[in-house]
């Protein structure tokens, strides 16, 4: 806990060596945002789905074909709600470490919200990231909300709204994501989307962002990706060989394909590759919901999508498997799909 970045930015100088990434991952200079290339992510307006719904669904179809991201306005949740929520978490992060110790403790067994820094697997990583993380399930929220942080005091009450509101986005954008794969609009109901996580994560000012990476290249092992970035920049996406920035918008939100979508699409839709670079100036947060299966709920592409031309790509497995696989693999893109190829 001590080793928390957002702890002693300010006072380590210059980059400690075990932040500094082997050459071929490092950002360079890529990582001063406004040189690498504009981003062409596809921006949809959801506004106007009363008269326009089919064409909406052409718009995430191809946008998640084509890149695996895109990004939402006028998506129906009011911009005060994702300002308080991402108020709080700025707060949280700005607390002295023993208050934010305090804030997380509790009596839960389980240790379901959970506070560190740069990976899960700390002690065992060959270099560490520019991030410290606060990460929580939100759904349901009766269950969850009485282990999450206690301060900042308003954390639940808007951390609560603000999931809920996100949740029911990225049904709805299932929802029109089931219409347009054909494979029936209640798809994406019960164990598939049974858990919405959170994690919050918070990149402070870093002595030398050319070297080091706030989260290294990976894919959202989950079904799909709601993400709050606030509006300083770092997300950048893989494509046709090249790092492209997805500019915050005001008031937008980032939706990715996770590998679970791109395997029931049967490899229609697209989990790509992303990762989170640092800068010297500003801190930087984002918040990414994940709605993920239950552990046991079993995965496979959906049957209506599979024809003599289409020949099934992935086989069943439940979910549990899949994360076991991913995470023993720390991630690693090259082989999360491997096994469940058939
Ligand atoms: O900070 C970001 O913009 C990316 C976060 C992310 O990719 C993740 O949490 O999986
Ligand atoms: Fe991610």
């Amino acid at each position: 806990m001590e080793k928390l970045v957002s702890n002693w930015y300010g006072i380590v100088q210059p980059l400690p060596e075990n932040y500094i990434f082997p050459p071929d991952a490092r950002p360079g200079k890529l990582s001063t945002a406004p040189s690498i290339p504009n981003c062409n992510i596809p921006v949809i307006d959801l506004g106007s789905q009363g008269h326009d719904r089919d064409q909406i669904i052409q718009k995430i179809l191809e946008a998640s074909q084509e890149f695996g991201f895109f990004q939402v306005i006028n998506h129906g949740i009011p911009d005060a709600s994702l300002n308080d929520a991402m108020a709080v978490f700025k707060e949280f992060f700005e607390l002295p470490l023993e208050d934010k110790e305090a804030s997380i403790h509790s009596d839960d067994p389980n240790i379901v919200c959970k506070l560190y820094t740069s990976g899960v697997n700390y002690d065992w990583e060959p270099v560490h990231l520019w991030r410290d993380i606060l990460r929580h399930p939100c759904h349901p929220l009766e269950k969850f909300m009485p282990l999450w942080p206690k301060q900042p005091i308003k954390y639940r009450e808007h951390v609560g709204k603000c999931s809920t509101q996100v949740r029911k986005l990225a049904l709805s954008i299932l929802e029109l994501i089931s219409e347009g794969l054909g494979i029936g609009s209640q798809y994406f109901n019960d164990g598939v989307t049974q858990q919405t996580l959170l994690y919050v994560n918070y990149y402070p000012p870093c002595p030398d962002p050319s070297l080091t990476l706030g989260i290294s290249k990976h894919c959202d092992p989950q079904l799909i990706t709601i993400l709050l970035q606030g509006d300083v920049s770092g997300l950048q996406v893989f494509k046709d060989g090249e790092w492209i920035g997805v500019e915050p918008l005001s008031h937008g939100l980032v939706v990715n394909i996770g590998h679970q979508l791109q395997i029931i699409s049967n490899g229609k839709l697209k989990c790509a590759e992303h990762r989170a670079v640092t800068n010297s100036s500003n801190a930087r947060m984002s918040a990414a919901f994940f709605i993920t299966p239950s552990p046991d709920c079993y995965i496979e592409p959906a049957a209506a999508l599979i024809n003599a031309s289409n020949p099934q790509l992935y086989k069943g497995f439940q979910y549990k498997e899949f994360s076991a696989h991913f995470y023993m693999n720390q991630g690693n893109t090259e082989v999360a799909l491997e096994p469940f190829k058939l």
